[in-house]
């Protein structure tokens, strides 16, 4: 149908359809829009920090990991391999009311999602996991991201134990492995950089984003093409 017509049966319908709709349209004209999907635990809220704070300050005559030495993406699995009590000891910090609200922004992440957000062309959804222990986490990581990204990006949120089945461009994220239903996702995996992941060796599977300093906008203009 010619664009005239197009708009005019446009303006007839209510306000937010003919957003849409315009969106659509300044999508076919301008071509594909790139989605990005950035995990939020170890990559744009400091998990690992917040747990150690909260371990040592609860438990404080117990042994501890520093950040300089985590291996291994589970906490809970390095801590239980030191004393198996200690594993438990490790849930119960992240079980805690107020763990997941309280976790720091790690440098740069929450101003880089931001701009990231206003570059055309572009969607980008927080893609995270919520432990199964759900009594705290999922209002938190909501209220974790309201207070830092604005309310407006409580639209952008994913909650999912399964991030194979979420269709993006490219998924951010500080796990080495991520498993699911899917054995094809749809988008490339960055790994970002952790204290737990930074002495895996370079994988063909996924390219490295080492922090929020580090090229990201390049990362993504790689992606469009
Ligand atoms: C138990 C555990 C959870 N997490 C994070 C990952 C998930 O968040 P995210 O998907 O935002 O990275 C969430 C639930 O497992 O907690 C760790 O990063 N390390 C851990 O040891
Ligand atoms: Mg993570």
């Amino acid at each position: 149908m010619p664009l005239l017509p197009r708009i005019l049966r446009l303006v007839r319908r209510d306000t937010s359809s003919i957003y849409c709709q315009l969106r659509c349209l300044s999508n076919m004209s301008s071509g594909k829009r790139l989605r990005v999907l950035v995990d939020m635990d170890g990559v744009i809220a400091d998990f690992e920090g917040g747990f150690l704070k909260k371990y040592r300050a609860r438990y404080p005559n117990e042994p501890f990991i520093t950040l300089e030495d985590r291996r291994g993406f589970w906490v809970s699995t390095q801590y239980g391999q030191i004393r198996s009590d200690l594993c438990e000891k490790a849930i119960s910090i992240w079980e805690s009311k107020n763990f997941f609200t309280e976790l720091e922004p790690l440098p740069g992440g929450v101003e880089a999602v931001k701009e990231m957000a206003k570059m055309e062309n572009t969607d980008v959804f927080i893609c995270t996991s919520p432990i199964k222990y759900y009594n705290h986490c999922p209002y938190e990581k909501y209220a974790w991201v309201e207070k830092h990204l604005g309310p407006d990006f409580l639209e952008q949120i994913i909650l999912t134990r399964d991030k194979t089945v979420v269709t993006g461009d490219v998924l951010i994220d500080d796990k080495p492995d991520i498993l699911g239903v899917e054995p094809n996702p749809t988008w490339d995996h960055v790994l970002f950089t952790a204290c737990h992941n930074k002495h895996l060796p370079p994988s063909p599977a996924h390219r490295r984003l080492l922090s929020w300093a580090d090229d990201w906008k390049a990362i993504l203009e790689s992606k469009r093409h």
